[in-house]
């Protein structure tokens, strides 16, 4: 990590395509600069929920550039859908967007995944500008170069590695964030604690409060660790041959009652009782130590995020999970611990310990 300017961090993620991630407050009036002199015409992708930014920085890059496009979506998981991604190949086409223009992923999670897919698809690849508006984004989705959509099948089942040309990450861009939304970020941010980086797990026990309080050196700090755990991991791994996987902890159950709610409930919220069952998991299967599966419990909870889910849920739950990206041959892949920064695979476990290891974390 690298001071700029005295307001952003640099995060380098290296190897091809590399790219850098800047983290500070007030950061949006270098998105002309980063953009590049090359770029003729720039589409903007947003939700309404962040329409009035769009349309902000829409005016601030008509000064630069000779075509700047909005592309308002549906909000959340609704954006994910493969009848989005042909709305913005539309406006793409219609526009004459070419491989020396650019589109901007302004928004959450789904935002950006949505947006990457279209800029990795276009033209097979145009430059992409990642803004995150959400802790979730910041830390996790818009960083790390995975983009997709989901299907009837589950979730982010079509996509692309694609890394952006850049990713901005402006902490006051957080101020109209809900509550809730914060501490579904924090689910991620807590999955880096438990697979990589203690300090993560410390600070958030430490004062929970300050540490999702995004005006606190604290949440920063968090954040940066976060994303420099990210950056570590998709610099070595960028399309996941083995190491990648790690960040995929808590996820296999995580997807597959995201897909049980009909993508209802945010990703975050999941993945929390995904991480959970992995826990359990690893202690059943593996060799996690209870006091470990407990500090699952206490440092999830304390940001109040859900931990059970509905014992009668568990044979949809498994059928989903069979088409899980990491499943290989039929045989279902976990990401379990065997310590607190200790990640591996586990793979081939009996589906009666599967069922077992369930049946702890069902309500
Ligand atoms: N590509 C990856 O590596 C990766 C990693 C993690 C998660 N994801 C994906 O990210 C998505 C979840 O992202 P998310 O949690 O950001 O959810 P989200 O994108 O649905 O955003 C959550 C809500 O916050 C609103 N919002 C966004 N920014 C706001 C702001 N600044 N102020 C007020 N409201 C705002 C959105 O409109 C939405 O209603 C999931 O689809 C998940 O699969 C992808
Ligand atoms: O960056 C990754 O790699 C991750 O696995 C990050 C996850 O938090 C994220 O939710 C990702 O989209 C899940 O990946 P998938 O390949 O299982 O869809
Ligand atoms: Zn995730």
């Amino acid at each position: 990590m690298t001071q700029q300017d005295g307001t952003a961090i640099g995060i380098e993620v290296t190897g091809d395509g590399a790219y850098s991630i800047s983290v500070g407050r007030d950061l949006l009036g270098g998105v002309a600069e980063t953009l590049g002199e090359r770029v003729n015409k720039v589409l903007i992708v947003h939700t309404s929920t962040v329409g009035r930014l769009a349309e902000e920085l829409r005016t601030e890059l008509q000064r630069d550039f000779a075509q700047v496009l909005l592309a308002e979506v549906p909000d959340a998981e609704s954006a994910k859908r493969v009848e989005v991604a042909a709305f913005c190949w539309k406006l793409l086409g219609q526009a004459d967007f070419t491989r020396s223009d650019a589109i901007i992923g302004l928004g959450g999670g789904a935002v950006t995944d949505l947006a990457g897919f279209v800029a990795a698809t276009w033209l097979r690849g145009v430059r992409l500008l990642q803004i995150p508006t959400t802790v979730l984004g910041m830390v996790d989705a818009a960083v790390g170069g995975k983009t997709g959509i989901n299907t009837a099948e589950g979730k982010n089942l079509v996509g692309a590695f694609y890394a952006p040309h850049a990713v901005i990450c402006d902490t006051g861009l957080l101020e109209t964030l809900a509550r809730n939304e914060i501490l579904a970020g924090f689910a991620e941010v807590a999955k880096y604690g438990f697979i990589a980086e203690p300090e993560i797990l410390e600070t958030i026990e430490r004062d929970v409060d300050r540490a999702t309080d995004p005006t606190t050196p604290e949440f920063l700090r968090l954040i940066e660790l976060s994303i420099a755990v990210k950056a570590r991991v998709v610099s070595e791994d960028f399309r996941e041959g083995g190491l990648r996987e790690i960040l995929n902890y808590g996820h296999t159950l995580g997807h597959a009652i995201e897909h049980a709610e009909r993508y209802q409930w945010r990703h975050g919220v999941a993945v929390s009782i995904g991480m959970v069952y992995a826990a359990e998991l690893g202690r059943m299967a593996g060799q996690l130590p209870d006091a470990v599966v407990d500090r699952h419990r206490s440092v999830l909870g304390a940001l109040g995020l859900p931990l059970s889910y509905p014992a009668g849920r568990w044979p949809g739950l498994l059928a989903t999970m069979q088409r899980d990206k990491k499943a290989r041959a039929g045989m279902l892949r976990f990401i379990v611990l065997d310590d607190i920064a200790k990640p591996r695979v586990l793979a081939g476990v009996d589906e009666s310990v599967l069922q077992f290891a369930y049946q702890e974390i069902a309500a």
